[in-house]
């Protein structure tokens, strides 16, 4: 067997939000296609990709490298040892080829949106959810498909006020999620705290508030925060300085009991090892959010998983950005805390499989071959105009 094609299409994914840091009014992503000879219900098996909002569509980098490695690559290079199936791990390192170390923005996300839709092929032509599949070769054997869970929103909007903050949250809380997130850092504290308190007088007992800065804050602004912070009950403090600046995160967490999280924009496993090395995370609060479709894929997160276990994390210390189904696969075969979603926002791409409902903060995988995405007719959809 063997890849016959990789195809890929930038796509809109715009809106006229705002966090404290961009707005996406030109927002996009890249969709790809990895397209097999391996024929399943009389069809190809074809392996669909995309890369999670904030870092617009990759093209360029995937036609004039990582495709035209595949494709001109020896095909039994790229197929694992029973010679039936892709190997997600060989097509990383032929991806790889000729790549120094170092610099991986520059192409991690190319190279995680091809890997996520090779990683659809393989547990197609298994026949088999990959959740299933992760926990088989990767986990304890046993997937858990019911995933926690938060809805991501609460961002800077033209005329919104306090009263659509509530309306929106107010949605989302009604729709079964109990942890709702929302945007800070791109006003001043004293009306982020007025915005914050609107939005905690809305929830009852279980339900939880996180926040997020998207990186805007330097130390002082970060510790000023803080201390305004810590007299709310919230489920995390996001994103507070700079991704890369861990000094300033070890001091945060020196003067912030809360729990803190980070990470989306952190984008190999070195990246993330030198937050755990040098951040000051607490390992009994804090949360990490690598993203796969962001930062090299699942081969690159399998090591993640493995340098944060040899530095004594739990796997479910991980809660990924980002709202895709793959993260949801991740977390359902492998133990991760839950899953970002944005429930409103970046359609068709974020999300669930159609008819899946959000019970008390969980969500429960139903058992589709892949990562998921042919149960989401919107999705499917837009995937089938790329390949089929
Ligand atoms: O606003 C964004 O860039 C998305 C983000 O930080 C998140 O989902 O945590
Ligand atoms: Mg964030």
């Amino acid at each position: 067997m063997k890849i016959v094609n990789i195809l890929e299409s930038t796509r809109p994914i715009q809106s006229n939000i705002r966090n404290a840091y961009i707005d996406f009014s030109k927002m996009t992503l890249s969709l790809v296609a990895v397209v097999t000879d391996v024929i399943r219900d009389g069809r190809p098996v074809i392996g669909y990709g995309f890369n999670s909002n904030g870092r617009y569509g990759q093209g360029a980098l995937m036609r004039e490298r990582f495709i035209p490695r595949v494709l001109e690559a020896d095909p039994a290079s790229l197929r694992d040892e029973t010679g039936d199936n892709l190997d997600p791990h060989g097509i990383w390192a032929c991806m790889m080829s000729n790549e120094k170390p170092g610099g991986h923005g520059e192409r991690s996300v190319a190279v995680g949106t091809i890997d996520m839709a090779v990683w659809d092929a393989v547990a197609k032509i298994e026949g088999k959810p990959l959740f299933q599949l992760l926990a088989e070769r990767y986990g304890n054997g046993q997937a858990n498909p019911r995933v926690f869970v938060y809805a991501a929103g609460g961002y800077y909007h033209p005329g919104k006020g306090l009263d659509g903050l509530r309306q929106e949250m107010e949605g989302y809380l009604a729709r079964g999620y109990s942890v709702v997130k929302m945007k800070i850092g791109g006003a001043p504290l004293a009306e982020d705290c007025a915005r914050i308190e609107a939005v905690l007088k809305m929830l009852a007992p279980g339900q939880q508030l996180a926040v997020d800065a998207n990186g805007r804050f330097d130390l002082p602004t970060a510790l000023d925060y803080g201390r305004a912070l810590s007299q709310y009950p919230l489920f995390w403090y996001e994103e507070a300085g700079d991704p890369l600046d861990y000094e300033l995160q070890a001091r945060l967490g020196e003067a912030y009991a809360g729990p803190l999280a980070t990470g989306e924009n952190l984008f190999s496993m070195q990246d993330a090892r030198n937050l755990i090395r040098h951040g000051g995370m607490r390992p009994d609060r804090d949360w990490l959010q690598f993203d796969c479709a962001l930062s090299y894929g699942l081969v690159e997160y399998l090591r993640t998983l493995d340098m944060l276990k040899d530095h004594g994390w739990s796997p479910s210390r991980c809660i990924p950005h980002g709202g895709h189904q793959m993260s949801l696969a991740i977390a359902a075969g492998l133990g991760l805390g839950g899953n970002e979603s944005y429930p409103d926002l970046f359609q068709p791409y974020g999300g669930f499989p159609d008819g899946v409902k959000v019970d008390n903060g969980h969500v429960h995988l139903p058992p589709l071959p892949g990562i998921g995405f042919e149960g989401k007719a919107d999705l499917i959809a837009e995937m089938h105009t790329l390949a089929r």
